[in-house]
């Protein structure tokens, strides 16, 4: 008989993080989540975002009772080497180094890899650029490609490292729509293909509905809805999380989309200056 084995998942509760004085996380509890999805990270400004993203990498100062993959407890495991499963993508752009881009992600291959492998890395290289549309900046300096261009040879490093779960902030703020559209195709793909978990940080809830596989929606360091996208980006919701008003309709492509009709005052009632649909 044919055994099934479960795909493995990233389990972390009671997250706690403390910043300059303040309590930025407290004991939050995020749902199982599995290889092969992709989830995206929802919340205002200040919500506490990157600072779980940070906290999960290994990289901000945090307090858990509970960080596993699968069977792997990565709670003692200092950042470097967490980052062989959880590897984190910050927000904004690389340094501009000079290197080309087939050169920065040969160093992320080789950092993972070791220097001893010579023909196989280029390949790999290769493979990787081109999986990201952007074969054709191989031989580019980054510190003469443009942000959102840097922004993907940034992307193809954190790929080449090949690890378990990609947790990335914001990956889409400097690209181009066509780009912001190509990447979230390509990690729903890596997701579903190569089994990875991709998190990350989404500003426009659009793109979430459309490829996320589960959304997570924070509010001031709390977890206020988890679940399937349509299951999470409500109006009640997003009325408690972004004093917005909205409705959520499919465009005339099928495709569910946000459409803010006002902002909800302090007092809870409402200004509904438009019907216009948001700005995504
Ligand atoms: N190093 C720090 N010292 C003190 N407070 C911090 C520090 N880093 C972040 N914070 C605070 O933690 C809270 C959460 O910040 P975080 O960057 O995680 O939010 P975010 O949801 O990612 O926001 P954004 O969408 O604006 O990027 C904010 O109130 C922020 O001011």
């Amino acid at each position: 008989m044919a055994q099934t084995t479960q795909p493995a998942t990233l389990l972390a509760d009671g997250i706690s993080v403390r910043l300059g004085g303040h309590r930025i996380l407290d004991r939050l509890d995020i749902p199982e989540l599995p290889a092969g999805a992709l989830v995206a990270l929802l919340g205002p400004n200040g919500s506490g975002k990157s600072t779980l993203l940070k906290a999960l990498a290994g990289l901000a100062p945090a307090h858990m009772t509970r960080l596993a993959w699968g069977a792997i407890d990565l709670r003692p495991m200092p950042a470097a080497r967490r980052a062989r499963y959880l590897r984190y993508l910050p927000p904004g752009l690389p340094e501009d180094v000079h290197l080309t881009a087939a050169e920065a992600v040969m160093v992320a291959l080789r950092a993972r890899t070791g220097a001893a492998q010579a023909g196989e890395p280029a390949r790999r290289v290769a493979a990787v650029l081109e999986e990201l549309d952007i074969a054709g900046l191989a031989d580019r300096y980054l510190d003469e490609l443009s942000g959102g261009q840097r922004q993907l040879v940034a992307l193809a490093q954190a790929l080449a490292h090949d690890p378990a779960v990609l947790l990335l902030d914001e990956p889409l703020s400097a690209l181009d729509l066509n780009h912001q559209h190509h990447v979230m195709q390509m990690l729903r793909g890596l997701a579903h293909e190569r089994h990875i978990l991709v998190v990350l940080v989404l500003h426009d809830l659009d793109m979430a509905l459309r490829y996320a596989d589960r959304a997570l929606l924070l509010a001031r360091g709390a977890l206020l809805a988890a679940g399937t996208p349509a299951e999470v980006i409500r109006p009640d919701h997003l009325a408690q999380a972004f004093s917005i008003l909205t409705r959520i309709e499919p465009s005339s492509l099928g495709h569910p989309h946000v459409l803010v009709s006002g902002l909800a005052d302090a007092g809870g009632t409402h200004a509904a200056p438009s019907d216009k649909p948001s700005a995504h």
